[in-house]
């Protein structure tokens, strides 16, 4: 495939006409299937591909195709595995744009945003490659000669199932460490976002990956089913929500196979009033309204000492209303619209729960209707700042997913320490301060996979993502995600005679 050239990717054309499952390097039509499922530009609310769920005899073959094609790649070297890698990154980053504008037309974030995200995928390729070819065992001596060693094996073929806020990032962040070990994938993205995970199959195949090594089935939760219960599957790394995390945990229980679940999250961004406001009003934005705040790792709950409050909500606010929002394509836009219209009516739903229990709404949380007559169909809302919220309040304990931002005050460390924590969730948490011994000290007690210190949601592909508590487990990207997509095998070497007690 080569796609569509740029200039015919405007907001209101595209639409897919290609087969949009891939299985032995090569778009295929499902072999069966149960229903259509229906994909949205949520700029315009336009349909822009129907496509079948995949059924169980889909899943099977694609299963096979990726048992297939381990065989092959986990025989290479990890030098020849770094060497395709490079050049699937490499390609990635030649097509950029897009892939940017595929992902923009499909989720609905801004192209601004969308072209970061493509930057973190092949810079996630390209990290991986670079270990694949350092990955090693180790050689212990024993008494007489005698010794051992260890080996780093892959899996065989792993499972990845995506959301919809991230998903050629996601693609990307579980098909590069899986690979780059030498282990096959089947990746099933979400029913919402299908469309932009098909140009990493076609690179992946360009690149030179052997055909069946990364395979894509389309559907909801019954095709997710079947590839959990296969039993030629040997992992499952999942991102979305805990309680469908809960069930792909439990459906891998009954096969003993590993998971990774990357889930949801209700975290907590902590203002000192010694920190430089500035930055502390930008981390702010930053961690609400991205992706109009549809991003796993935002920092919902804003605590803000009491001296400052009122300055920095003044500021927060400010540049709330500043942001530009509209057609997502266009280079100046901010936000673009959320991910469809029940989802929009879900977070509208908070504010409005939000004010009924007490909150006050500083700008926004209401529908935003362009002036462009195409995109007048679209699912668009004003970023919003809530104040007044207590720990108690639905919009405060409950992961919204949307631009909602609650600003909440405090005066101590350790009451806002307390208050923090008193979440099930914990991916992410932030602070901001001058003072570096209280920066460390606060991050040390937070309870939170990834934490910021002076900054929020940037992520860089060297260090590893993930959550604490209800958040999940396992780790995306950094040195450590090797070991969750491989494993360890002792090799025991006698160079004596046997010893026997018999
Ligand atoms: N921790 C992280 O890295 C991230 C977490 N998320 C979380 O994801 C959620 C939003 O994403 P959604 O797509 O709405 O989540 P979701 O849980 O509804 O769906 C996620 C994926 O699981 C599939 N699925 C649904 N039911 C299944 C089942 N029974 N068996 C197998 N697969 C099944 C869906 O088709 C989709 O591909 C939020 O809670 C968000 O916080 C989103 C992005 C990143």
């Amino acid at each position: 495939l080569r796609p569509a050239p740029l200039a015919a990717m405007s907001t209101g054309t595209f639409v897919v006409s290609q087969p949009l499952n891939y299985r032995g390097g090569a778009r295929v039509n499902p072999a069966d299937a149960s229903g259509t499922e229906k994909a949205f530009e949520p700029a315009t609310g336009r349909v822009i591909a129907t496509f079948p769920c995949s059924g169980e005899k889909e899943v099977n073959l694609a299963v096979q195709d990726a048992k297939a094609a381990f065989k092959i790649w986990s025989q290479k070297s990890g030098m020849e595995r770094c060497r395709i890698l490079l050049e699937a990154a490499r390609i990635i980053r030649e097509r950029k744009d897009e892939i940017a504008t595929t992902e923009t037309i499909n989720n609905g974030k801004s192209i601004f945003e969308a072209r970061w995200d493509i930057d973190t995928s092949w810079q996630c390729l390209e990290y991986y490659a670079g270990l694949a070819g350092s990955m090693a065992g180790e050689h212990i001596q024993l008494p007489g000669g005698s010794f051992g060693y260890t080996r780093r094996e892959a899996l065989g073929v792993c499972v990845g199932i995506g959301a919809w806020n991230y998903p050629f990032q996601i693609a990307c962040w579980k098909s590069a460490p899986a690979l780059a070990c030498g282990n096959a994938m089947v990746f099933k993205p979400s029913p919402f976002t299908p469309v932009s995970v098909l140009l990493l199959a076609e690179i992946y195949t360009e690149a030179g990956v052997p055909p069946g090594l990364f395979n894509v089935v389309q559907g909801g939760a019954a095709t997710g089913q079947f590839l959990c219960q296969h039993p030629d599957v040997a992992k499952v790394s999942f991102t979305g929500s805990v309680p469908t995390g809960s069930k792909i945990m439990e459906m891998s229980a009954k096969g003993i196979k590993p998971v990774t679940l990357e889930l949801g999250g209700k975290s907590p961004l902590v203002i000192f009033s010694d920190c430089d406001m500035e930055n502390a009003v930008k981390g702010a934005l930053m961690a609400n309204f991205l992706t109009q705040g549809e991003v796993c790792c935002n920092g919902t709950r804003v605590f803000v000492q009491k001296e400052i409050l009122d300055e920095f909500t003044r500021e927060v606010v400010k540049r709330t209303q500043k942001i530009k929002i509209g057609d997502p394509l266009l280079e100046d836009t901010r936000m673009g619209p959320l991910i469809n219209r029940p989802h929009l009516e879900r977070v509208l739903g908070f504010v409005k729960l939000a004010k009924e229990q007490g909150a006050q709404v500083l700008c926004g949380g209401d529908v935003y209707v362009p002036e462009d007559p195409k995109l007048q169909g679209g699912y668009y809302m004003r970023p919003c700042v809530l104040t007044n919220c207590r720990d108690d309040m639905t919009c405060v304990k409950e992961e919204i997913f949307g631009p909602v931002m609650s600003i909440l005050p405090f005066d101590t460390e350790a009451e806002v320490l307390e208050r923090a924590n008193d979440t099930t969730f914990g991916l992410a948490a932030g602070v901001f301060t001058r003072d570096i011994q209280r920066a460390h000290r606060v991050v040390a007690a937070l309870q939170a996979g990834m934490c910021f210190i002076n900054n929020y949601n940037v992520s860089p592909v060297e260090l590893p993502f993930g959550g604490y508590k209800k958040s999940g487990f396992g780790r995306e990207n950094g040195r450590v995600t090797i070991e969750y997509y491989s494993q360890l095998k002792t090799v025991c070497v006698e160079m004596g005679d046997v010893e026997s007690s018999f």
